[in-house]
């Protein structure tokens, strides 16, 4: 974490009101915005809402056939230059790497990260964790190496989709609960100390969709 603290003196004198990282104020239409798990679920929503709004998308996911067949779906509504797929695994730091350097070849540069991509195995508690948490961490501290302003980029915008039950306790799912809780001590540490970038945590409550409908089964 030490790289991303880097001049954070000069920031911290900034109003709470102006923290973007470029101190601008955030327009969708024509942003171009890097969603992960956005093959399906809650993560596809969010590229809808955000293309009907005139963003520019990336959907990056672990999962290509789904996320190709996704991609089909939107360009056909939205047009092929507004929408790619990048194959993803949020655990690996290469590929999230080339998921940025692409996203910036087709679509321009990145003005908002969506780490959205999550799991809720909790017998395989360390995917969990990776996918999870890991997954959060390590896109929120690229997103501040190439879009922080301390790092020479113009700021933007990191959301990290947490839970309910990053707020309450669920007996049912510990290791989901807590990868969740720990969503929300990253942004809120990274909120109260560095200024180069803007973030936000999400709570969603209950979406249908695949995973959880498995669950219930
Ligand atoms: N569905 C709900 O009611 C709620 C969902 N959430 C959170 O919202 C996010 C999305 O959830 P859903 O859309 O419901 O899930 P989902 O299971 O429908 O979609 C998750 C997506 O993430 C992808 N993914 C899984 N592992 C990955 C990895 N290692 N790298 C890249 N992509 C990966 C999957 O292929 C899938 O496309 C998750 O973080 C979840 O914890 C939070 C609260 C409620
Ligand atoms: C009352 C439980 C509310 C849980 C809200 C939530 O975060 C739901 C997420 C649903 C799907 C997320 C994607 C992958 C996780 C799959 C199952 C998680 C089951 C929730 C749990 O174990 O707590």
């Amino acid at each position: 974490m030490g790289s991303c603290l880097e001049s954070q003196s000069k920031e911290q004198t900034q109003p709470e009101s102006d923290r973007t990282g470029g101190g601008k104020s955030m327009e969708i239409k024509g942003s171009v915005i890097i969603i992960t798990g956005a093959a399906r679920g809650l993560g596809k929503a969010f590229a809808e809402a955000l293309l009907d709004r005139g963003a520019k998308i990336c959907v990056a996911d672990i999962d290509s056939e789904q996320g190709q067949s996704t991609v089909a779906e939107l360009q056909a509504k939205h047009g092929e230059d507004s929408v790619i797929f990048v194959s993803c695994n949020v655990t690996s730091d290469d590929d999230f790497k080339a998921v940025w350097d692409a996203t910036v070849e087709k679509l321009g540069p990145v003005n908002v990260l969506i780490n959205n991509a999550g799991i809720g195995n909790e017998q395989e508690w360390d995917k969990t964790v990776a996918v999870n948490l890991g997954g959060c961490m390590r896109g929120t501290l690229l997103a501040l190496d190439r879009m922080g302003t301390n790092k020479g980029g113009s700021g933007g915008v990191v959301v990290n989709i947490s839970s309910i039950v990053g707020v309450k306790a669920n007996p049912f799912g510990p290791v989901y609960s807590a990868t969740k809780h720990a969503i929300i001590g990253l942004v809120r540490s990274l909120g109260v100390s560095i200024f180069h970038l803007l973030t936000y945590t999400l709570f969603p409550v209950l979406y249908h969709q695949l995973l959880f409908s498995k669950a219930l089964l």
